[in-house]
């Protein structure tokens, strides 16, 4: 296991770029099974997770060829489906959430497909209820293979169905997307997940022939087509790193441009950050974070204590909630950080309370935060990141500490964020890694 050694206290100063978003990348890479034909992607991350599910791929017999730094183009035209029964296969899939979405693709253009219990952050529970029902609609069966601890589902034809989900469940609309648009006939899925990732997903499909309707809206109409075409396509920025980097600047009181942000793809997240009182202008399409030494928390109208709760998008997303709560740490003010969807996900803050945090944790799904307003200093500690999002919220901690940090288990904090020590150090931060 890495670990990060980081030196505390120092200011950070530039521009930072924001990788390409972790999340939509996962999607639309499984979607590149859908055709035969060559699909290219561009501004795809450099980071675990993404990397694995490439090699996941190339596995299968997908064809992938680099053409830049960060494009890739893949060509599904010779898959060896036996590869989908080996141990190998099961193995990888269970280390990383986004191979559950390669059931939709797969059932949908080969009437077959294969998947244990997908890995991904050990957050709570991740049930797969909506990805199941909403393709068992479509006319797919399922059945849990106990001795091998997987799923295999089974489909000759797929038709068109309409269906309210249970839950907007992100990877789970992505999955009947996927399965849906070559059904025959139409679907209709309402309470769709719509987060940017999504939209980007069916707007890739449409122009690989797809016909869906209602994109960005929680409620999707397709009408399924016989074959789709290739198609080139864009990441978006990852708007998790680019408010991570919000939360990064606040914390260390530094003065930090993030590039290139897409901002209009950002919804509710800076007006989140401005609620805990920091201050960020868009610039173009930068936002540019000044020096603040001291920021205060608002309250809400009829003045009661502030809260940042996650919720389905176009609410704030909940992986965005661990950094916030680190930054509420030095505000002036109170805050409930609430998080409705993951009961494990805020355990961590016992980590911060031991750094001089005033952090409550009410119960596994609330804390409530009173800042310091940099009357007192965290300290550096000793800490394992548990999951992704509290890997970088602990960095992030340990950037504003005084004195020095080490952080365990970097792999989670690699799953997401690509090349993040040296791109912090670029800006002036200290950061070593430790193999
Ligand atoms: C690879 C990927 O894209 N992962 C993201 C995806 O995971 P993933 O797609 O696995 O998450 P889901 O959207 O299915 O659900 C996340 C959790 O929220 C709960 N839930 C969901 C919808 C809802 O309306 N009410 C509700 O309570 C679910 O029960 C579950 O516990 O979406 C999550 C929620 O934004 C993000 O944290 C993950 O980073
Ligand atoms: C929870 C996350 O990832 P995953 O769904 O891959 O575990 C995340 O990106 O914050």
């Amino acid at each position: 296991m890495a670990s990060f050694v980081i030196e505390g206290g120092h200011k950070l100063h530039g521009e930072i770029v924001p990788q390409g978003a972790k999340n939509e990348v996962l999607q639309v890479l499984c979607a590149t099974l859908l055709t035969d034909e060559e699909v290219t992607i561009e501004n795809i991350p450099n980071i675990l997770d993404v990397n694995n599910l490439i090699q996941l791929l190339r596995d299968m017999g997908m064809k992938v060829s680099k053409s830049g730094s960060d494009t890739y183009t893949f060509q599904a035209d010779n898959l060896n489906l036996a590869y989908l029964e080996s141990d190998d296969f099961l193995n990888r899939c269970s280390k990383l959430r986004g191979s559950v979405m390669l059931v939709g693709p797969l059932v949908a253009r080969f009437g077959k497909a294969m998947i244990p219990k997908p890995g991904g952050d050990k957050i709570g529970r991740r049930r797969l209820d909506t990805h199941f029902l909403g393709i068992q609609k479509l006319g797919a069966s399922f059945e849990y293979d106990a001795v091998n601890g997987r799923f295999c589902i089974n489909a000759e034809k797929l038709k068109g169905a309409y269906m309210l989900l249970d839950e907007a469940s992100v990877t789970g609309t992505a999955n009947i997307v996927m399965a849906a648009v070559l059904a025959e006939g139409v679907t209709t899925i309402y309470n769709a997940a719509c987060e940017p990732y999504l939209q980007q997903l069916c707007r890739m499909l449409n122009r690989m022939g797809a016909k869906i309707s209602g994109i960005a809206s929680n409620l999707l109409t397709i009408e399924g087509v016989s074959s789709l075409k290739g198609c080139s396509h864009r990441v978006l920025p990852d708007m998790i790193e680019v408010g991570s980097f919000i939360g990064m600047a606040a914390m260390t009181g530094s003065e930090i441009t993030i590039k290139d942000v897409s901002y209009q793809n950002l919804g509710i997240i800076p007006d989140s950050f401005r609620r805990l009182g920091i201050r960020l202008e868009q610039r173009g399409d930068d936002i540019f974070v000044p020096a603040q030494e001291h920021y205060q928390i608002e309250s809400f109208i009829d003045g009661s204590i502030m809260t940042i709760a996650d919720a389905p998008w176009p609410g704030l997303t909940p992986d965005l909630l661990s950094v916030m709560l680190v930054v509420a740490t030095q505000a002036k003010g109170s805050v409930l950080i609430h998080q409705k969807m993951f009961e494990s996900r805020l355990f961590f803050v016992d980590k911060l309370i031991d750094m001089g945090a005033q952090i409550i944790l009410c119960d596994p799904h609330r804390a409530v935060v009173i800042g310091h307003d940099r009357n007192f200093c965290l300290r550096g500690g000793n800490m394992t990141s548990p999951d992704i999002r509290a890997g970088i919220a602990l960095l992030i901690a340990a950037l504003g500490a005084e004195g020095n940090s080490r952080i365990h288990n970097i792999e989670q904090i690699d799953r997401g964020y690509q090349h993040i020590e040296q791109r912090l150090t670029a800006l002036g931060a200290r950061i070593t890694r430790i193999e």
